[in-house]
């Protein structure tokens, strides 16, 4: 398969800090390199800096969204498939945006469901879900070339175990379909019923068992291991349409012994035999 990897090298006001690392070392850990190998074309492009500094991060996150939106469309528009790497998780209404999806599929330890009104540290990434759904940041997500808000009711949150009390309220009034990865299967036939037609796959690293794989300073037990994670996603991109992918939030300082970036390579992989063999 043709396929763009796209770097938002970014994470809450910094570029190349803290999870922002996570694209870099992805790619220093040999990630082209298993796509090739597999076969795949695959080409790299760095959306660089965009806006500026800390002070205007909520602006800075949005930019980032543009790029990503931007980039994305140019990868579809010639016939290659997007990968976003990215520090922030936000990072997707970008990729939704350039995609033009109308479904995803969301695996994350958290909701990412806070608005501005119920976030209690007011970090962005903790609302990346609530946006992409239309529920805060409308005019900042609207200016997002391409985007238009999920329904929720085409919204599957896979093992999302670490919610705040405003989040778990939330999804008591949404019809978000909620899974663990051994029960995808019936989550997808949901996914599919409710008329999802080109979905993108946000998989925030951080979703992981942290005994088997720790991505970045959030740890909560529970989770899947990285071969749960990918037979999950594999089986949920046999029956619905998976237009593009985020691998979010990847923090190389909580990675040591750098295991990651090949668990990567991996998981990559096999989903896109998965998504090129339907
Ligand atoms: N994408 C993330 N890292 N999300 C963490 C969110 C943590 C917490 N629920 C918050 O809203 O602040």
């Amino acid at each position: 398969m043709k396929i763009t990897i796209i770097l938002a090298s970014y994470d809450s006001g910094h570029y190349h800090g803290g999870m922002g690392q996570g694209p870099d070392a992805l790619i220093a850990g040999g990630l082209v390199d298993a796509l090739t190998i597999a076969g795949h074309d695959v080409a790299v492009e760095d959306i660089g800096r965009v806006g500026d500094d800390q002070e205007r991060e909520i602006a800075t996150g949005f930019a980032v969204c543009n790029a990503v939106s931007g980039e994305v469309r140019i990868a579809i528009d010639r016939g290659r498939f997007p990968i976003v790497l990215a520090g922030n998780c936000l990072t997707s209404a970008g990729a939704v945006a350039g995609e033009g999806a109308d479904a995803i599929i969301w695996a994350d330890q958290h909701g990412d469901l806070n608005t501005p009104e119920t976030s209690v540290y007011g970090f962005l990434d903790g609302m990346a879900l609530a946006t992409v759904l239309g529920l805060c940041w409308r005019p900042m997500a609207s200016a997002i070339p391409g985007f238009q808000p999920i329904d929720p009711s085409r919204c599957v949150l896979v093992n999302a175990r670490d919610l705040d009390p405003a989040e778990q309220q939330l999804l008591k009034t949404l019809p978000v379909i909620r899974t663990e990865c051994p029960g995808v299967a019936q989550a997808t036939e949901r996914l599919k019923a409710a008329g999802a037609k080109s979905v993108h796959m946000h998989l925030d690293l951080d979703v992981h068992d942290p005994k088997e794989l720790q991505a970045n300073r959030y740890v909560t037990s529970g989770g899947p291991s990285p071969q749960q994670l990918r037979d999950a996603a594999c089986a949920m991109a046999l029956v619905v349409p998976v237009v593009g992918i985020t691998v979010s939030a990847y923090d190389p300082a909580f990675d040591a012994q750098a295991d990651v970036p090949p668990l990567v390579g991996q998981l990559l992989n096999d989903l896109i035999a998965t998504i090129e063999g339907r």
